[in-house]
């Protein structure tokens, strides 16, 4: 897999970092996640393919061993508000000294600098202060935050997913690490370019919910179905467009023009009494097989069987029968191969990980004792 051999350290936090560990894990690197000591279980859903290592690093041993892990690691991934590393002694400029071909990501809400940079946040506050967040929510209602998606994994895992591979790539020239400063916010507004920059052709001048791709458009929303399901409708291109009407029955001649605003209102209603006419199978059906760029609005449970994600695999289960997303994009000659093993107790893999990083057997049994690490043996079957 393209990221074999590469080896990571995750510490352990809330939803962003642990994607972003999962995503490096699922093309083949070795990511060991660092959990707190005395928590009794993962709270990271995120964990395929990693390794737990119990660790206080309130403990100058702890610290210790966290330093000679990240000697001998290409990547630290660390989740934590600004300065915390510092306080406990594992800023970037010790560590990179140590390893100068560290690369330290840094993953958090606001970045290493700025007022808000030692602030506490969630999803909703990054978007909130990136803008795009003024511009999600249907017309007339108050802005609407689409689950924790845009600043934690879009602007904030993926982005620090693609900073980590960037450095990486340049460190094959360079021979160097660096740090890499992760804002969840500059993240979520650099992938909401688009809106920014289709400003200027006039793309999103009416209010939040009436212009073409925020809701105000009939031609781009979701309709319920005669089930009490939905469809979605994305037919923008008028030769789309044109299938559209044709799978609904309807005339051109009858309605008024694609892209006349003021008529967005009454074309809604008119497709929303034809798409409650009919359940989701039927329309699916119909709009099956055409441009008409009409799908169905699937349920968590719908997705995996549905024939084309079926054909493809995009989804896959662990042995655990747990259905998850099978990993993006697909490489043609080092596809990822997701670990489809149970997801990690707390510090199950604390002395495999610490031998391997070459700690002396009676030396891991005083850490045990002093309670710098936790070895969570897998509790035996009956
Ligand atoms: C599932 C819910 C989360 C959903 C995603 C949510 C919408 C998000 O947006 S997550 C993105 C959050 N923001 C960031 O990640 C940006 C960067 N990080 C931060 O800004 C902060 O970390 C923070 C604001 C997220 C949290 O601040 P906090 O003060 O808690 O921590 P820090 O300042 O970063 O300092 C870390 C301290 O920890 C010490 N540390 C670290 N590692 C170790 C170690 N190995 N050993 C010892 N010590 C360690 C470190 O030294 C720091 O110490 P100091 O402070 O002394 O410096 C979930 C959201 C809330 C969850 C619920 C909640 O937590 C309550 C319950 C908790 C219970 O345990 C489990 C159930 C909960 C209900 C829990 C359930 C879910 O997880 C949540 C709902």
């Amino acid at each position: 897999m393209a990221l074999a051999g590469i080896r990571v350290i995750e510490l352990a936090g809330l939803a962003p970092a642990p994607f972003c560990g999962m995503m490096l894990a699922d093309f083949g690197a070795s990511v060991i996640r660092v959990d707190r000591t005395k928590v009794a279980m993962s709270l990271d859903n995120q964990a395929r393919g990693k390794r737990s290592v119990a660790l206080n690093l309130k403990t100058p041993e702890g610290v210790a061993i966290l330093r000679k892990l990240c000697v001998r690691s290409d990547v630290v991934l660390e989740p934590y508000r600004k300065g915390v590393m510092e306080k406990l002694g594992l800023g970037p400029e010790k560590l990179l000294k140590e390893n100068p071909r560290l690369i330290y990501a840094r993953l958090t809400g606001y970045g290493q600098s700025g007022p808000y940079a030692t602030a506490a946040g969630h999803d909703i506050n990054y978007i909130a202060m990136s803008g795009l967040l003024s511009r999600l929510g249907r017309h007339k209602d108050k802005p609407y935050a689409p689950l924790n998606l845009v600043a934690d994994f879009a602007g904030g895992s993926l982005t620090c997913a693609f900073g980590i591979v960037l450095a990486l790539l340049e460190r094959t020239r360079s021979g160097q690490g660096q740090i890499i400063d992760a804002s969840m916010v500059e993240g979520a507004a650099y992938m909401g370019s688009f809106v920014w920059k289709s400003r200027a052709i006039g793309m999103w001048e009416r209010g939040r919910g009436q212009n073409m791709l925020d809701g105000g458009a009939p031609f781009y929303d979701t309709y319920q179905t005669a089930d009490g399901k939905h469809m979605a409708v994305g037919a923008i291109e008028p030769q789309f467009y044109q299938q559209l009407l044709r799978g609904l029955g309807l005339d051109t001649a009858d309605l008024p023009p694609q892209m006349s605003f003021d008529h967005w209102p009454e074309l809604k209603r008119v497709f929303e009494g034809c798409f409650a006419t009919k359940t989701q199978a039927e329309w699916t059906d119909i709009f099956d097989g055409t441009d008409a760029c009409v799908t169905p609005v699937l349920s968590f449970d719908q997705v995996s069987s549905h024939p084309h994600n079926k054909e493809r695999g995009s989804f896959v289960t662990d042995c655990g029968e747990d259905e998850s997303p099978r990993p993006a994009p697909v490489l043609s000659r080092t596809p990822a191969d997701p670990c489809l093993a149970l997801d990690p107790r707390i510090g199950q893999h604390t002395c495999e990980v610490l031998e391997e990083y070459g700690f002396k057997s009676e030396d891991i049994d005083n850490f045990v004792a002093a309670g710098v690490i936790e070895r969570n043996v897998p509790v035996a079957k009956l």
